[in-house]
């Protein structure tokens, strides 16, 4: 069973010890050791399959078949590739689903200024594009005002120009915020222009990670977000080629 021992963590924010999960005696994750401190935001990297949405299932509180320790914030929130709307409910309720103490629409309104969707309130679900819906799914997760906040490929399903944005918005609300953020991404560009930290994921446990430690806002272009990007894709099992210089 997972733990919430809210209060005992500090000054970690997740601490995650011999983590084992397994599907039909298949271990996915297995022993897998992992620390994520107040504040800090991780990408999480791997090749498909690797477990990486099973780890942050876990981690969410959506699994609890594990062995092992799960020290997670009680105040933590999730976020999907797909924003998980009920079409049904207005944007605002959609906000607010599944809070216990719904604290009213004011608070839902805030949180939609914040991801830039104040004047969609009222709108139905599917009258909001894919962008404005994944920023719908961040107000969800900005209620809870988490101290953990979990993102599965939330940029996954946007189209580039609006994934630029997303991933901006979710640059400022971290900083608003001052949560620990961990991020599943398959783009290693997304992770060295976010993460403070990035992990690969293989044969069940964090089998590499590295500090991201270059200034913000931050350039492709530069060489050491190169090196870094080399570095991480050959951890993935991508060599670059080698490319001509430009003389
Ligand atoms: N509920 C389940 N029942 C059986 N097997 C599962 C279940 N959930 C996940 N798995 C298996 O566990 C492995 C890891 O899946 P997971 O979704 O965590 O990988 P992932 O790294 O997130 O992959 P991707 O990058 O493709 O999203 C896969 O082999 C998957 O088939």
């Amino acid at each position: 069973m997972a733990t919430d021992l809210h209060g005992q963590l500090s000054p970690a924010a997740v601490r995650v010890e011999a983590l084992t999960r397994a599907f039909n005696g298949r271990p996915v994750i297995d022993k897998l050791d992992l620390t994520l401190r107040p504040g800090e935001f991780t990408a999480l990297l791997g090749r498909s399959g690797c477990g990486k949405s099973t780890l942050l299932r876990v981690l969410a509180g959506l699994d609890r078949e594990i062995e092992g320790t799960v020290l997670v914030p009680k105040k933590r929130a999730v976020a999907f590739q797909s924003p998980r709307l009920m079409p049904w409910k207005r944007v605002w309720r959609n906000v607010l689903l599944g809070l216990p103490d719904s604290p009213g629409r004011a608070v839902a309104e805030t949180a939609l200024e914040e991801v830039g969707l104040g004047d969609r309130s009222d709108a139905w679900p599917k009258t909001l594009s894919g962008g404005e819906a994944q920023r719908a799914s961040l107000a969800r997760a900005l209620v809870r005002e988490p101290d953990l906040l979990l993102l599965d490929e939330p940029f996954g399903a946007l189209d580039a120009l609006t994934r630029i944005k997303a991933q901006q918005l979710v640059a400022e609300l971290w900083q608003r915020r001052g949560c620990a953020v961990l991020l599943v991404t398959h783009d290693v560009e997304e992770a060295l222009l976010l993460a403070d930290r990035a992990l690969v994921m293989r044969d069940g446990v964090i089998a590499y990670e590295t500090p991201v430690d270059l200034p913000r806002p931050r350039d492709v272009g530069d060489p050491p977000f190169t090196a870094l990007r080399t570095r991480l894709l050959s951890e993935l099992g991508v060599d670059v080629p080698m490319t001509a210089k430009a003389v």
